[in-house]
């Protein structure tokens, strides 16, 4: 897997460096390029929906309204913190300097997508004009729109990192599931706040059934099976954005799609050694094969996944079997236990 790793890097390095497509499918991209943000329109129109929402939003919105609005036309706070009686003012000071480094777009994006998520009632009726966003309710740790046939779906645990909890596997699953139904072409997959995602939640490792770290490791992946089993008969062509660093599952899992487009911030990081793992994602496979154009098109993928869809699942299911006895190996439980206990980051 380090062996995939480098010769990805060695084959970044050889390209130029501002818009290219690499053997790993990466598009590098600059964020002031990317499709996938709000456009200055769409920041207006939001702020002027805020002045005509009928409910109060609360002041915890209204704090995450105004810092956004603050990073969005100003970027990072850097006004001197506010002493501690200026309550009002300081509250609005930490909500801002909370946003940290978050990029001006996507704090216009997230802006955006929170008040979109405020307003149903405009919410509603804009389903039937053709180009406006439609945000899918029902998703605890992601923001879902469908806006010119794009179903965009936004990992949002940003204060994790976007770590992949067990909620947010299972609604990554339906997620992807309704997207392949919907009326979209194509499907986006990103990050809100400055990680792509930081991989499978570590948590996810310390919540011990009655059955023991067997039954655990057992179940965990039957999960992560049937989760990377999405990705692999996923029908339309999927793309990633990655926004901000990327570490884990949520890489290994690119070599499933179609295109991957990196922003400046984005890195790449699988350090199965350091957890004392093993590859997932069918990144044993993908990595070390992908080094091919990806071709995009529906008609085209189905063609080509279909001759791989076997190999894909077989290989799936062996890194999960691989993978369920690392998960009860010393080496994976100190990993766990010492990011857990602070010892270790990547
Ligand atoms: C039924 C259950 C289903 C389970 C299915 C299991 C399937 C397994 C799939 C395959 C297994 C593994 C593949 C992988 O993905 S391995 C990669 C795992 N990720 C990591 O090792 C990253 C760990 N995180 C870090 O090293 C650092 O957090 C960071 C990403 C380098 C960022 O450092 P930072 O200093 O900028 O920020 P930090 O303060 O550490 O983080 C902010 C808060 O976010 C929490 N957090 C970040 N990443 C994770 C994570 N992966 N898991 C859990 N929590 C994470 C961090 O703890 C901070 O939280 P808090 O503010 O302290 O509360």
């Amino acid at each position: 897997m380090a062996m995939a790793y480098l010769a990805w890097r060695l084959a970044r390095r050889s390209c130029p460096s501002s818009l290219q497509v690499t053997s790993f499918p990466v598009v590098q991209l600059h964020m002031n390029r990317t499709a996938m943000r709000a456009s200055q329109k769409d920041f207006e129109n939001s702020m002027n929906q805020v002045k005509l929402l009928k409910k109060d939003p609360g002041n915890e919105v209204k704090l995450k309204l105004y810092a956004l609005y603050k990073q969005a036309t100003e970027g990072p706070c850097n006004m001197p913190k506010p002493g501690v009686f200026d309550l009002i003012n300081k509250a609005k000071w930490d909500a801002w300097n909370a946003l940290g480094s978050l990029p001006k777009e996507a704090a216009r994006q997230n802006y955006v997508d929170l008040v979109s998520s405020l307003s149903p009632s405009l919410e509603s009726s804009s389903q039937v004009e053709p180009g406006t966003d439609r945000k899918s309710t029902g998703f605890e740790t992601l923001v879902v729109t469908s806006e010119d046939g794009i179903t965009k779906i936004m990992f949002n645990r940003p204060k994790k990192k976007n770590a992949i909890n067990t909620e947010m596997y299972h609604e990554i699953m339906r997620a992807l599931k309704a997207a392949s139904k919907d009326d979209s072409i194509i499907t986006v997959l990103t990050g809100n706040g400055d990680y792509y995602s930081s991989g499978n939640d570590l948590t996810n490792f310390t919540d011990i059934p009655p059955g023991g770290v067997e039954e655990k490791a057992k179940n965990n992946a039957v999960l992560l099976r049937e989760f990377v089993g999405c990705f692999i008969d996923f029908p339309k062509p999927l793309i990633a954005v990655v926004n901000g660093p990327a570490v884990g599952i949520s890489v290994t899992l690119l070599g499933l799609f179609d295109a991957v487009y990196a922003s400046d911030r984005a890195t790449f990081h699988t350090p199965f050694s350091h957890l004392g793992q093993s590859p997932e994602g069918c990144s044993s496979y993908t990595f070390p094969k992908i080094m091919s154009p990806a071709k995009a098109l529906r008609i085209s993928k189905e063609v080509i996944r279909k001759r791989e869809r076997e190999k894909l699942h077989a290989v799936n299911a062996e890194e999960c079997n691989v993978l369920q006895g690392r998960w009860l190996s010393d080496e994976c439980t100190n990993a766990v236990v010492n990011f857990l206990s602070r010892k270790s980051k990547l």
